[in-house]
């Protein structure tokens, strides 16, 4: 541990106190434990577990992949497509990004790089190993280079590379996770990522605590990939949750916004209500920022009634909340965008909102006086019918918004004189409008302007 410690202050990344603290607070791996490690787990001899056919993958390879490669056989590395493309393939999806990994470290790409004409962007990434190259201006790739983490809080590691491909598949979360394909078709698989693909199961490669206390956020990711691959809601395994439980502490340095993209994927995914009650359950709520007593009742009703569905992510959230205030609590936490944080607080204030003789007349007035763009509004309005699983959901999708005719100019050429009066006398002839069901036109309308000043004299009068 001493030989690393002073290694990593050699290094000048950490300040001496930094890297100890560090050290306190981390899990040290040694490379013999590594090396022990690596025996005892469950691993392949041969990996390469099966050869796709041309056609399954032949369409991820744009001029640009290819120009990539052939850098890389000219300068004799190897390269081989990584981590989440290579089970999106295996499952038939197309994957949406890819991310390629070499025994090339970062400095050997540099230079064979910039022997090559070709651009680097964000430098940020070398530190862990990662280099992004822009092919023809074109398309940006990120490259890493086969790597351990040495040394991890939970959230950053220290990285050592190496030109091992199963110690590469070693470090990574989750079996499914940690394939590598060749471009010739090979799927290299040390960590029986297929079968748990094909038997739909989500397990971490090796030791699940230890993985999870390199990373806190696979707890997120955990639950995400179990939506996207598993076809059962509630089939994980005791000791996965187990550990999950006894780590969830982890997920309090974790930041808002990096929780927040896993669970939005999850909450997008299948199962979504059901996982988002087991992860109640292993005890994440209070780390996200969810209420000490989340709605879970309201959740099962929700889950029940919209079935057949799909619910926006904040909708299930939402029904977790009690009040605005937890609303706000949970965005503090999250940061997610406005416009969903709005969602939230639309769903929490108009989930239990009346019906009277026009049903959808409380809709159209959100629609029509709505503060927020319209556009938006109607988007908010959709989503608390089917939170609500209203059989008005069919009934506001078909209503084409009306045109108020009323305008400033409309005022103006009415004689009444510009000033602070057009809003409220505006939105007055609005509601006049609204509740005449949008019959009276504008010389209909107009004949109300001279009672609603009066009224308002009236009223100022009186103040
Ligand atoms: N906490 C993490 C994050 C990522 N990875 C590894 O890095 C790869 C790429 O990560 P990411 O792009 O976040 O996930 P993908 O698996 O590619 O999923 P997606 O298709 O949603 O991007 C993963 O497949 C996994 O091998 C990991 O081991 N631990
Ligand atoms: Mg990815």
């Amino acid at each position: 541990m001493y030989t690393i410690c002073l290694e990593i202050i050699k290094r000048g990344r950490y300040s001496p106190k930094r890297a100890l603290s560090t050290l306190n607070k981390s899990r040290i791996l040694r490379r013999s434990t590594r090396s022990k490690m690596d025996e005892e787990l469950k691993s392949r001899e041969n990996p390469v577990v099966l050869r796709l056919d041309s056609s399954e993958f032949q369409s991820i390879f744009t001029p640009e992949v290819i120009t990539l490669k052939n850098i890389f056989d000219k300068y004799k590395y190897e390269i081989r497509i990584a981590g989440g493309a290579v089970r999106d393939l295996l499952i038939g999806l197309n994957p949406k990004d890819l991310d390629f990994a070499t025994t090339a470290t970062p400095q050997q790409m540099k230079e064979m790089f910039t022997s090559e004409n070709i651009r680097m962007i964000n430098a940020n990434g070398e530190r862990h190993g990662t280099i992004t190259a822009r092919i023809n201006d074109k398309e940006s790739f990120e490259v890493s280079t086969l790597r351990i983490d040495v040394l991890t809080d939970g959230r950053h590691a220290e990285v050592e590379f190496t030109t091992d491909w199963k110690l590469d598949a070693n470090r990574r979360d989750l079996t499914i996770n940690s394939m590598f394909l060749g471009f010739d078709g090979s799927v290299y698989d040390y960590f029986f990522g297929y079968e748990d693909l094909k038997k739909r199961r989500i397990v971490f490669v090796g030791d699940p605590d230890r993985r999870v206390k390199e990373d806190y956020l696979r707890i997120m990711r955990y639950f995400r990939f179990y939506g996207k691959i598993a076809d059962k809601p509630d089939n994980h395994e005791e000791n996965t949750l187990r550990v999950l439980k006894d780590n969830i502490i982890g997920l309090q340095n974790i930041s808002g916004e990096r929780i927040w993209v896993e669970l939005k994927k999850m909450l997008q995914g299948n199962f979504a209500g059901n996982l988002l009650k087991t992860m109640i359950d292993v005890g994440v709520g209070k780390y996200i920022g969810l209420p000490v007593s989340p709605n879970v009742e309201e959740l099962d009703r929700l889950v029940k009634r919209t079935e057949h569905l799909s619910l926006h992510p904040i909708s299930y959230l939402a029904a977790l909340l009690r009040d605005l205030d937890d609303v706000t609590v949970l965005y503090n936490r999250l940061k997610f965008s406005g416009y969903d944080r709005d969602l939230a607080y639309f769903l929490v204030e108009h989930r239990g909102d009346k019906e009277g003789s026009r049903p959808l007349l409380p809709y159209e007035k959100l629609v029509l006086n709505s503060k927020i763009k319209q556009k938006d509004a109607i988007e908010y309005v959709k989503e608390v019918l089917k939170y609500r699983g209203d059989k008005l959901f069919d009934q506001f999708n078909e209503w084409v918004v009306p045109r108020f005719p009323i305008s400033g100019k409309v005022l103006k050429e009415a004689g009444v004189p510009p000033g602070k009066m057009y809003g409220p006398i505006i939105s007055k002839i609005k509601d006049i409008w609204i509740e005449s069901n949008y019959k009276l036109a504008e010389e209909e309308l107009i004949k109300y302007i001279p009672g609603i000043i009066e009224e308002f004299d009236k009223n100022k009068v009186k103040a």
